[in-house]
């Protein structure tokens, strides 16, 4: 999405939930000088014509992946959603993380060759500090503000709607969700609002969840 097209909806964001444009500028800035290095290029290689599976990490996903044929097909995790692909036998070649749900399980499948595409915000600087100098495998950084020289905004705010802009921006062939119930009620509000900007947000890509 191009940086025009996603200003409104940013701001209305901003708006909504009274985060702030600077901090999360700030966010960014200090994403872009702990960032080991810049692996887009594997990223949009592991991407570019591929049919791509995005898992958003509703309680439905572990169910959902036993009906799931993922053969031949990339697996997108959004945050902790990679550590119920894991523990099914299924690990992510993407993981996008605001970095609120990352262990060591995502050490360890970045050793292996996750790519870790984390996403840097006003509200989750110490998080950044403390896990991205810890990164030795292939890794992006993403902010939802103004980009910088290696810090991209694909577009989308959550971790799964990320998930899925990032994947068309990247040139996926086609993307299939699975994981995502954006309805549902054992979430605090805080975290429906996001579900529902979610929702907002994947329906201008085509996905009516
Ligand atoms: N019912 C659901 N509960 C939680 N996440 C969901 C659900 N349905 C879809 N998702 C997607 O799965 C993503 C990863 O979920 P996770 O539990 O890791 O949440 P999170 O770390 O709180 O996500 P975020 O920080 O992006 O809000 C969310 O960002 C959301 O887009
Ligand atoms: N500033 C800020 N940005 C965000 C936040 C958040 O809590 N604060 N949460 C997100 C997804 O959970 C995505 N972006």
């Amino acid at each position: 999405m191009k940086a025009e097209e996603w200003e409104p909806y940013y701001s209305e964001i901003l708006d909504f939930f009274g985060f702030s444009r600077e901090d999360d500028e700030r966010a960014a800035q200090i994403l872009a000088e702990l960032l080991p290095r810049d692996d887009i290029a594997k990223l949009r290689d592991a991407v570019w014509g591929r049919d791509c599976i995005v898992c958003g990490n509703a309680p439905s996903l572990a169910a959902e992946i036993r009906s799931t044929d993922f053969s031949g097909k990339v697996i997108i995790a959004a945050d902790a959603a990679a550590r119920v692909l894991l523990h099914a036998g299924h690990r992510p070649e993407v993981i996008l993380s605001d970095i609120d749900g990352m262990d060591d399980d995502f050490l360890a499948m970045n050793d292996q060759g996750t790519i870790l595409v984390l996403h840097a915000h006003g509200d989750n600087i110490p998080l950044v500090r403390s896990w991205v100098p810890k990164v030795r495998g292939p890794v992006v950084g993403t902010t939802q503000a103004t980009p910088l020289a290696h810090v991209y905004n694909f577009g989308g705010f959550s971790d799964g709607d990320r998930c899925v802009f990032c994947a068309y921006e990247l040139g996926a062939a086609h993307v299939t969700l699975i994981g995502f119930d954006l309805d549902d009620r054992s979430v605090d509000p805080v975290k429906h609002g996001k579900l529902m900007i979610a929702r907002k947000l994947l329906k201008l890509l085509g996905h009516d969840v």
